[in-house]
C-alpha cells in the first residue's frame, strides 16, 4: 500500500523536497568520500606494487607494455591507441626512465622515440600522486612547433585517463592566455624560445617543483642556435631532476651533458644498449630506417626546377615531401608550381607562415596521401608524417646528420619509402664521401633520362612576365638561395662563388639577373686579396701599413661565418649568428647579411637630416603667364603661411584655436573663389555652343521661312510672335534700344532684367549675354519689327 504523506497532495512540499535533497546530497558526498578514500588505497597499493617491480625490468624480455610495470590508466590507454608492442628504443629506455634514470636516447627515425618519453613522464607523475595544484612536475622541449604540437598531440592520447593537466606553450600563440593558464598545467610542452619568455615574463610561472625535464631532437635543442636560450632556461631549473634526452642523431659532448647536469646517464642506441657508461664512440650510432631507399642525382644548378617539374609530373599519385634551403624558395616554388598546375595537390610549410597556417598545413598534409608539399628544415625533425612515398632533398643538406633527418621523414615504423638527393657536380664529391663514410650505406646514383624531362621554363617566364608579384618572390628565392650556400659552414662543399647566377636566375624564370651585393664584395675582396697576395711581402707591409691589417680581419671575420644554427624565435638577430638554416626560417636578414659589420647603416631618415643640416634650398615651382609674368600661387601662399603658423604653433607649445580658426576660414574663401570661378568658365563654355547651335538653327529656320512665306500667309498672323524664332539677330538692345526705353514704360520689367543680369554677373563677369536672354528681348519684338529687320537683313545679304 502506498501511504500518503501528509500534506494532503501526496508529493513532498517543496520545505521537505529541499530537506530529502540535502539529505541525499550529504549521503553522496560520504559516499563519495568513501570511494575517493578507497581509491586512494588502491592509488596507493597499486603505487606501492608497481614501485617494487622497477628493479625487476629486463629490456631484453620485455616484448608488449603490457610487460612493464606500468598504471592500469597507462596501459588502458596504450592499448586503446593499438600501442601494444614496445619498439627496441622504448624496451631500452623506458625502464630505466621509470626507475628515475637520466636517459640519452638515440634511434633512428620513426622508432617511437616520443613515448619512450611520454611514458615515463606520465608515471613519473603518477607515481608521486601529482595534483593539479601541485604546479610544473615536467617539461617537454621541442626545437620545432610542429613537433610540439605533435608531441601535445600523442600525450593527449597516451594521458587521457591521467588526471593531469598539459600545457603546449608555442610561440605565435595567444601569450596572455597562456600566462594565466601556465601555473596550473602540470605537464608543459614547449618551445625554447617561448619557454624563456614566460620564464622571464610571466610572475606566475614557477618552475622550482619541476622534476623531470625531457629534450625532443636534443643534439638540435643543444646545438649554438638554441644555445643561450637553453642555458638560460636550465638556470630556472631545480638541479636534482631528472633529464631524459632523444633523437635520432644525439650528440656526446662532455660539455653538453655538464651543461644538463646529467647525472651517470644511461646510453640507449649507442651500440652498447643500457650502457650507464659513456660509450667509446663520442657519437650515437647513425642510421637511417632498412626500408627506406636512398639515390642520388647529380644535376647543374639550373637545372633543378626543370627536374623537380618533372619528377612532379610522373609521381601524381604520391606523397612528396621537397626540402629547399630557404623560406623564400619553399615559397616561390609552391607559387609558380601553383600556377602550372601539375595535377596533385599542393602544400608549402616553412617558418615566416603565421602559426595558424602551419598548423593547418601540417594536419592537411597529415591527412591527404596524394600531395607535394615544399618544406624547410621546419618540417624535418621529428613530423610524424603518415605514408611518405618520396623524401626529395632538392637543395643539399649541410651535412649528415640533417639528410637523415629529412630523409626520416619516409619509411617511418617499419614503412617503405625513397628519398632522392639531388646535388650540384660540386656537392657530389664530399657530400657522398660523408654519407658513405658515417651512414655505411650504398646510396645508389641515378642518371635521369633527358627524354623524361620537361621543362617548364617558357611557361614560367610568361607567369613572371604577367604577374610582378611573382616576379619579386623570384628575385627573393634566387637571393636567399645564394644566401643560404654563402651562409654554409662547409666552404669545401659549399661555393656560393662556384655558381653560375645567371643561368640560376634564368631557370627561376627571371630575365633579368639580381643584383647580389655580398657576392660582388667577396668576389671584389677576393682580388684585392690576390693583388695583395701578388705583392712580396716587405712591399705589402711597408705600402698598406694598418690599414692592410685591419681590412684581413674584416675579411676573415666577413668570409669565415661560424656555425650557428637556427635563431631561437623573437631573438634578435646578428650577422655572425646566421647561418643557413636560421637563413631559411628568417625573413629579414638579407639586410644584415648585405652591410658588412662595422660599415653604418645610412638610412632615409639619416640622409634626410643631414639634408637639413646643411640648410639646403628645396626647389620651387614657377608659373608664367602668357606675358612671361610669374604667377603667385595662392595656394603656395597658404602653404607658406600654413607652414609659417605650425612653425609658430610648434614654438608655442600648443595649438592657437584662433589662428587655425582664421587660416581654415581663409582656406575656406580660397576655396569658394576658385569654385566660383570654375562655375563661371564652365557656363561661358556652355553659352558659347548654346549661341552656336542656335546661330545655326536660325539659318535653317530663316530659309524655310524664306520658302514657306508666299505658300502660308495665315499661318504666320495667327502664330504672331510666338512662332518666329529670332534669337538669331543682332542685338535688338543695341539697335532699338532708345526706341524700347520708350515704349517700354514699366521699369519693374527692366529692374527684374538687371536684377537677373546681376546675379549672372556674379557667375559671369564677361560682357557676354546669355543666349536665352537675348531671346528673352527679342520676343517683346512686334512682328513688323521684325520684319522690318528681315528685310534690311535681306537687303544687306543680297
Ligand atoms: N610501440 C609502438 N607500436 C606501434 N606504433 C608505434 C609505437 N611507438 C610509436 N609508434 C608510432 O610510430 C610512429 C613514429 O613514432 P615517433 O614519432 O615517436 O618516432 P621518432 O623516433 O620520434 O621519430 P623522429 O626521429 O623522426 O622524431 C608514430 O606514428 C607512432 O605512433
Amino acid at each position: 500500500m502506498h501511504k500518503q504523506r501528509p500534506g494532503g497532495s501526496g508529493k513532498p512540499g517543496p520545505q521537505k523536497h529541499k530537506q530529502a535533497n540535502s539529505h541525499k546530497k550529504s549521503i553522496n558526498k560520504k559516499r563519495s568520500k568513501e570511494i575517493s578514500r578507497s581509491k586512494l588505497a588502491a592509488t596507493d597499493s597499486e603505487i606501492q606494487e608497481l614501485r617494487s617491480k622497477y628493479d625487476d625490468i629486463d629490456a631484453s624480455t620485455i616484448k608488449t607494455f603490457a610487460q612493464f610495470p606500468l598504471s592500469q590508466k597507462t596501459q588502458k590507454a596504450l592499448a586503446e591507441s593499438k600501442f601494444i608492442t614496445a619498439t627496441e628504443v622504448q624496451r631500452q629506455s623506458i625502464g630505466p626512465a621509470l626507475q628515475g634514470k637520466d636517459v640519452l636516447g638515440a634511434a633512428i627515425t620513426g622508432s617511437g622515440k616520443t613515448l619512450a618519453f611520454l611514458i615515463p613522464v606520465l608515471e613519473h607523475l603518477y607515481m608521486n600522486k601529482w595534483s593539479r595544484s601541485d604546479g610544473v612536475g615536467a617539461i617537454i622541449i621541442s626545437p620545432t612547433r610542429e613537433l610540439a604540437y605533435q608531441i601535445f598531440e600523442t600525450l593527449k592520447k597516451v594521458g587521457k585517463h591521467h588526471d593531469f593537466s598539459a600545457g603546449l606553450i608555442i610561440g605565435g600563440k595567444n601569450l596572455k592566455f597562456e600566462r594565466t593558464r601556465m601555473d596550473q598545467c602540470n605537464i608543459l610542452i614547449c618551445t625554447p624560445g617561448r619557454l624563456l619568455q614566460h620564464m622571464d615574463e610571466n610572475p606566475l610561472f614557477n618552475t622550482s617543483t619541476m622534476e623531470m625535464l625531457v629534450l625532443d631532437e636534443a643534439d638540435r635543442c643543444l646545438d649554438m642556435g638554441f644555445q643561450k636560450t637553453l642555458n638560460a632556461i636550465i638556470e630556472n631549473f631545480p638541479p636534482d631532476r631528472q633529464t631524459l634526452l632523444f633523437s635520432a642523431t644525439q650528440t656526446n659532448t662532455l660539455e653538453d651533458l655538464a651543461r644538463l647536469n646529467l647525472q651517470q646517464p644511461v646510453y640507449v642506441g649507442y651500440g652498447t644498449a643500457n650502457s650507464t657508461t659513456t660509450p667509446a664512440s663520442n657519437a650515437a650510432v647513425l642510421a637511417l630506417p632498412e626500408l627506406l631507399q636512398q639515390s642520388y642525382v647529380v644535376l647543374p644548378l639550373e637545372e633543378k626546377i626543370t627536374m623537380l617539374w618533372s619528377f612532379i609530373k610522373n609521381h601524381l599519385k604520391q606523397k612528396i615531401i621537397v626540402f629547399v634551403a630557404s623560406c623564400k624558395q619553399a615559397k616561390y616554388l609552391y607559387e609558380i608550381f601553383c600556377k602550372l598546375r601539375p595535377g596533385v595537390g599542393l602544400l608549402a610549410l616553412y617558418g615566416t607562415l603565421h602559426q595558424d597556417k602551419r598548423i593547418a598545413i601540417y594536419e592537411e598534409f597529415l591527412r591527404k596521401s596524394q600531395v607535394v608539399m615544399f618544406a624547410t628544415d621546419v618540417a624535418s625533425r621529428g613530423l610524424d608524417f603518415p605514408a611518405v612515398n618520396w623524401v626529395l632533398q632538392l637543395d643539399c643538406p649541410e651535412d649528415v646528420s640533417q639528410y637523415i633527418h629529412r630523409a626520416g621523414r619516409s619509411a617511418r615504423n617499419k614503412s617503405h619509402g625513397e628519398c632522392l638527393l639531388v646535388m650540384t657536380p660540386n656537392e657530389e664529391e664530399h657530400m657522398i664521401g660523408a654519407l658513405r663514410e658515417q651512414l655505411n650505406v650504398e646510396i645508389k646514383s641515378v642518371h635521369i633520362d633527358p627524354k623524361k624531362l620537361f621543362s617548364p621554363r617558357v611557361k614560367i617566364e610568361a607567369f613572371l612576365a604577367q604577374f610582378p608579384e611573382l616576379r619579386a618572390s623570384a628575385q627573393r628565392a634566387f637571393l636567399a638561395y645564394l644566401k643560404s650556400v654563402f651562409l654554409m659552414r662547409n666552404k669545401r662543399l659549399f661555393n656560393v662563388l662556384s655558381l653560375d647566377l645567371d643561368a640560376y636566375a634564368q631557370s627561376l624564370g627571371l630575365a633579368v639577373t639580381p643584383r647580389v651585393p655580398f657576392i660582388e664584395k667577396l668576389k671584389w675582396r677576393q682580388k684585392q686579396q690576390e693583388k695583395k697576395d701578388d705583392l712580396p711581402a716587405q712591399q705589402t707591409t711597408t705600402s698598406f701599413g694598418g690599414a692592410s691589417d685591419h681590412s684581413d680581419v674584416e675579411d676573415d671575420d666577413f668570409i669565415n661565418i661560424k656555425r650557428r644554427d637556427h635563431d631561437v624565435e623573437g631573438a634578435p638577430v646578428d650577422l655572425d649568428r646566421l647561418s643557413p638554416a636560421a637563413a631559411s626560417d628568417e625573413e629579414d636578414s638579407e639586410e644584415l647579411l648585405v652591410v658588412p659589420k662595422r660599415e653604418k647603416l645610412v638610412t632615409k631618415a639619416a640622409l634626410a637630416k643631414k639634408a637639413l643640416k646643411k640648410n639646403l634650398q628645396i626647389n620651387n615651382k614657377l608659373k608664367f603667364d602668357e606675358d612671361g609674368q610669374t604667377l603667385t600661387d595662392e595656394r603656395n601662399q597658404m602653404k607658406a603661411l600654413t607652414g609659417k603658423t605650425k612653425k609658430q604653433k610648434d614654438d608655442d607649445g600648443g595649438i592657437n584655436l584662433m589662428l587655425s580658426k582664421a587660416l581654415l576660414n581663409e582656406e575656406d574663401q580660397y576655396d569658394k573663389q576658385r569654385f566660383r570661378e570654375l562655375v563661371k568658365k564652365r557656363h561661358k563654355l556652355q553659352r558659347m555652343m548654346l549661341r552656336k547651335k542656335a546661330e545655326e538653327q536660325s539659318d535653317e529656320e530663316q530659309e524655310e521661312e524664306d520658302h514657306n512665306e508666299d505658300q502660308q500667309p495665315d499661318d504666320m498672323d495667327s502664330d504672331s510672335e510666338q512662332s518666329v524664332d529670332l534669337s538669331w539677330l543682332p542685338d535688338p538692345d543695341k539697335l532699338y534700344k532708345k526706341r524700347e526705353n520708350n515704349e517700354m514704360p514699366d521699369h519693374q520689367n527692366d529692374d527684374n532684367d538687371d536684377e537677373e543680369d546681376d546675379d549672372d554677373d556674379n557667375v559671369d563677369d564677361d560682357n557676354d549675354e546669355p543666349v536665352h536672354k537675348k531671346s528673352k528681348i527679342t520676343q517683346r519684338l512686334t512682328l513688323l519689327d521684325s520684319e522690318a529687320i528681315v528685310t534690311n537683313l535681306l537687303a544687306s545679304y543680297e
